[in-house]
């Protein structure tokens, strides 16, 4: 049950002697900086579907990582039908019963199902393939789903490989399957199908643990939810309470765990855009129904625009497109439809180098991958995007004297910790090299800037200093889109909120008391 203001303490549920199969007694997981898992108390019970929902970085997967062997707890304890167990490996956890189902499939696509089932098992050193298959075809009847065993893995369905990842997971034993966003690469069919075999699991009694970020999944399949925020258990919603509460009030309920409600007057107080502008200025960066359809979730339909001085946040759970969207909009990736301009004058023709001449800038989450070339100087990395360009070359020549003046000057103005302009970038802190982009990105004509993710793995310090920077770019009259899977940060910088889901813009908010749990509705799927 859950209380309306949840304490670790009132959400550590029921004791381990009520006839779970696994327990976590109060575990607690920490990495560098962070704790991931807080105390965290949770029970898994035969015959059901126990959902674990929460934000990106809320410590769902450092949750079963510790349940498949993966990791290991710092503190607390791990008890299997009552008794004390160590998960030492992904093995022991097999051994333990256990099974994992990764979003992405563990299995080899250019071999068959059966010899993939054949693979990692001791016991069939010499693969009896017949055996294999008529064991198959027996678990997978069980649980009624077909699989032909001589199909090659690579011409399987995303769904139907899970489902052999399944037959698979059982045949070696296990009575505890764990789902880590299975859904989330699924066709929204094949999503209703793995949440049919879910159920058909659980009435042979076996224990499902399903990761997802869609709620209307959450409340179609579950029959149990704890909810984690911050590496800490803010809520279970029993099954008896989640059937009396129905799908609105459980709905509400989650989002208020999920997102919490929020207290504007501290976020304000530490640094927020305290009054949202209203900002009446023409817009100065306009995207008209831009399509990419390079990747697994296609991008299509984006329309939206940002006046000078606006900061538009685009929410939304990793992985739904924003990426590849703000990959289109700086010339790193091709457009399959729209259109871009800036001050007017479309773009989207133009090149990286094009588009960054006419003011369009784009800081990458991917620092030192993509952003920056980790062996060059640091001089050179404020300068990536202008080599060959007058005054730092003339006539193919680099001219050192304005390039090295013109590095101290970002460095000092940016306070890039470094021991000289000429250490190589790949050298310094992450905190550092994303004051040296932001300092190559923010600096000369920019008009608009695209951040993705711009804090993600800073520390505090780095963080807070991070976020000054964006707000004075827009104090500055830069159109500023911000992209960021933390919804505080969206929350604190922006004027507006887009939501954006598979690959579509599900909903502009304005940045108001309201935002917070509307931002969670759309990013949860709810309302869109
Ligand atoms: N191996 C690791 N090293 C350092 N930090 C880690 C590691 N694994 C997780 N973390 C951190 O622990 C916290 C919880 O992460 P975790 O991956 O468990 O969250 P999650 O809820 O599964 O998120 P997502 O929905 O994005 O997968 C995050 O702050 C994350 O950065």
């Amino acid at each position: 049950m859950t209380e309306p203001a949840p304490s670790p303490e009132a959400a550590s549920g029921p004791p381990p002697s009520s006839g779970a199969i696994v327990t976590l007694d109060h575990v607690t997981k920490r990495f560098p900086g962070v704790v991931a898992n807080d105390r965290v108390a949770f029970d898994l019970f035969p015959g059901e579907v126990h959902v674990l929902l929460g934000e990106n970085g809320a410590g769902k997967s450092t949750l079963v990582g510790m349940l498949s062997g993966l990791q290991t707890p710092d503190e607390g304890g791990i008890l299997i039908d009552g008794r004390e167990a160590s998960i030492s490996s992904p093995a022991r956890a097999l051994e333990l019963g256990i099974g994992t189902v990764f979003q992405h499939s563990m299995l080899v696509p250019s071999l068959s199902v059966v010899d993939n089932m054949a693979l990692g098992g001791s016991w069939w050193s010499r693969p009896d393939r017949t055996g294999i298959a008529a064991r198959m075809a027996a678990v997978a009847a069980d649980i009624g789903v077909r699989i032909d065993p001589h199909a090659r893995v690579g011409t399987l369905s995303l769904g139907e490989q899970q489902q052999v990842e399944i037959v698979r997971a059982l045949m070696r034993g296990s009575r505890v399957l764990i789902l880590d966003e299975a859904t989330a690469m699924l066709t929204p069919k094949g999503a209703e199908d793995l949440g049919a075999l879910m159920r058909r699991l659980t009435a042979l009694g076996i224990a499902v643990v399903f990761i997802t970020h869609k709620l209307n999944e959450a409340l179609a399949f579950g029959h149990r939810i704890t909810v984690l925020r911050l590496g800490r258990k803010v809520g279970e919603i029993a099954p008896e309470r989640l059937e009396a509460l129905g799908p609105a009030a459980a709905t509400a309920e989650i989002i208020r765990l999920m997102f919490g409600t929020g207290d504007r007057k501290a976020a304000a107080e530490g640094g927020a855009r305290a009054v949202r502008r209203r900002v009446s200025a023409p817009p100065l960066l306009e995207i008209e129904e831009l399509a990419v359809d390079d990747m697994a979730v296609p991008v299509s339909g984006v329309t939206l625009s940002v006046a000078p001085g606006e900061i538009v946040g685009l929410a939304g759970i990793d992985g739904n497109g924003q990426k590849q969207f703000a990959e289109a909009l700086a010339g790193q990736r091709r457009l399959a439809a729209g259109t871009i301009r800036l001050g007017g004058e479309a773009v989207e023709r133009l090149d990286v180098g094009g588009r960054r001449a006419r003011g369009l800038s784009y800081v990458t989450d991917d620092r030192l991958g993509e952003g920056t070339v980790g062996s060059f100087p640091v001089s050179l990395n404020l300068l990536l995007k202008q080599v060959g360009k007058d005054p730092f070359w003339r006539n193919g020549f680099e001219r050192p004297e304005p390039i090295a003046a013109h590095a101290e000057r970002l460095v000092g103005a940016y306070d890039v910790r470094t021991p000289g302009i000429s250490t190589p970038i790949g050298k310094l802190s992450g905190g550092n090299i994303q004051k040296a982009l932001l300092a190559r990105e923010l600096t000369g004509d920019t008009r608009a800037v695209i951040f993705a993710k711009p804090t993600y793995g800073l520390d505090v310090q780095n963080i807070r200093a991070t976020r000054q920077r964006i707000r004075e770019a827009a104090d500055r009259g830069l159109a500023v889109i911000l992209i960021s899977t933390d919804l505080e940060e969206v929350l604190e910088l922006s004027d507006r909120i887009a939501v954006m889901s598979r690959g579509h813009v599900v909903g502009m908010v304005d940045n108001d008391d309201a935002a917070r749990a509307r931002v969670g509705e759309l990013m949860s799927g709810v309302g869109a």
